[in-house]
């Protein structure tokens, strides 16, 4: 792995299972911290005994000796180095050997990633300083809740191969961050990203804007142009809206990326082209190729692997994590302290539904922080639409218990027949029309739910 800068805290993870040595990792960098990984006691001894590290953190069983040996390995040299060991759960008693050996603390399996925090923070004495947050604030995408960790984890590994990803979400998910941080972490990070919005192009152009022209190929080609499969070449070609595409684009696409040439517009030879191709859409492609707007080659090409973007709403906690760097964010843009959020703030954000996801949180955020007054932001600021949940569970506050069923959904009728009686001085005909049923209907309710003018 690249080293980061030199003065970050170094940490060396010594697991045999792959995917926790991964998850490990990510979680270690994302707190800003450089990680080197060995994956047996043989392999972490010499990278002990031949460079600096300011934590370890071993697993305890590996094929080729334990992680007490290590302990035991660092406790002889004399070093410098806080280990802690990460045992199987319910074992007990290799935790105590470990520590009576030297190890300054132990993790129990499944590793719990906010333990796991805690004592990295506690064995390195770190707690958001200076290098740390700006690490945190390079990481491609921001959040520790489990699905977030889990699109990294997936990131990490679709950029160590070449294969077409599908990238899934809901608009502002962060479907084209995620594309680029496959991007940024792959062999191709050297070469173009290359993002096409395929909506956003007259269908008359598409093929000269994917695969270029040739001087005179039609009236206003002046010169030779390249397009973007040219554009991308060596690196990746990320193909947003894929579902916009016009059938007759979808047939040339799937050629293109079938024999991976090109032929530009009024040109005779194609030329070879290599570029990895990501799509998303936040539309749903498989209901897409049902209906027949697209096509079913096409969609097998491009749906290698699905990588599915959480939406806010689905990230817990993240949505304060998320906020607070985005308020540090536009402080140090606009020069200016950052601002606190009040604890009603917090409240909304968490209770809020953001069908606009990370995108409608920048924008809400960027108007609160020209709204508030002095240095908190308040719940006012952020102007947040009371959300369905939250209306329902507002009308169910209000008329009491939820159950039985039947009563509360006669509370709410009543409570909505009254206000329309009300608004219409008890006027039957007018109320029945506002609410949207026939007069008949309504006198039937009046009975039934004992409303009589009051
Ligand atoms: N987890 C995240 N951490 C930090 N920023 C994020 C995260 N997710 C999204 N963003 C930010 O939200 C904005 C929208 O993200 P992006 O354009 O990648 O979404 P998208 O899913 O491609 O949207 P659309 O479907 O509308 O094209 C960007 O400014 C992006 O940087």
């Amino acid at each position: 792995m690249a080293k980061k800068s030199k003065a970050l805290p170094r940490v060396l993870v010594v697991d045999d299972e792959v995917d926790l040595a991964e998850l490990l990792e990510l979680t270690l960098l994302k707190m800003g911290l450089d990680v080197e990984k060995a994956h047996g006691v043989i392999a972490a001894k010499a990278l002990i005994d031949s460079q600096h590290f300011d934590l370890c953190l071993s697993d305890m069983r590996m094929p080729d000796g334990e992680g007490l040996d290590l302990v035991r390995h660092i406790q002889a040299k004399g070093l410098d180095l806080p280990i802690a060991v990460i045992t199987a759960y319910g074992s007990t008693e290799n935790a105590v050997a470990a520590l009576k050996a030297g190890a300054f603390d132990y993790l129990a399996k499944p590793v719990a990633l906010e333990q796991l925090r805690a004592l990295v923070k506690s064995a390195l004495k770190i707690d958001a300083t200076p290098a740390v947050k700006a690490a945190r604030r390079d990481r491609p995408l921001l959040g520790d809740s489990v699905a977030l960790q889990q699109v990294l984890v997936l990131i990490e590994k679709l950029a160590r191969n070449q294969a077409p990803v599908y990238v899934t979400g809901e608009s502002g998910s962060g479907k084209e961050r995620a594309a680029r941080a496959i991007h940024a972490s792959s062999n191709r990070a050297e070469k173009p990203f290359v993002a096409v919005n395929c909506g956003a192009i007259p269908e008359n152009l598409m093929e000269s804007e994917f695969f270029g022209y040739r001087k005179g190929a039609f009236t206003g080609a002046m010169d030779d142009r390249e397009g973007f499969f040219q554009a991308a070449n060596g690196g990746t070609l990320f193909l947003d809206e894929v579902a916009d595409l016009p059938l007759a684009m979808q047939v040339k696409l799937l050629r293109a990326i079938q024999e991976r040439k090109v032929r530009q517009v009024g040109g005779v030879n194609e030329v070879d082209v290599d570029v990895r191709i990501i799509s998303a859409t936040h539309q749903n492609l498989a209901r897409c190729v049902e209906s027949g707007k697209f096509r079913q080659d096409l969609y097998y090409r491009l749906n290698v692997i699905e990588l599915k973007m959480p939406a806010l709403r689905e990230m817990g906690d993240d949505v304060l994590t998320i906020a607070q760097f985005l308020v540090e964010d536009i402080a140090a843009r606009q020069g200016m302290p950052v601002m606190k959020f009040t604890a009603a703030a917090k409240k909304a954000l968490c209770r809020y539904d953001f069908p606009g996801n990370v995108r409608e949180l920048e924008n809400i955020l960027e108007r609160a922080v020209a709204l508030a007054d002095g240095t908190e932001i308040d719940s006012d600021d952020l102007q947040l639409q009371q959300s369905q949940c939250d209306k329902a569970e507002a009308v169910a506050a209000n008329l009491g218990d939820t159950y039985p069923l039947q009563d509360y959904l006669d509370r709410v009728e009543k409570a909505a027949i009254v206000a329309a009686l009300d608004k219409t001085g008890f006027n039957r005909t007018q109320a029945a029309k506002l609410l949207g049923v026939t007069f008949r209907s309504l006198r039937y309710r009046l009975e039934r739910l004992g409303i009589v003018e009051g």
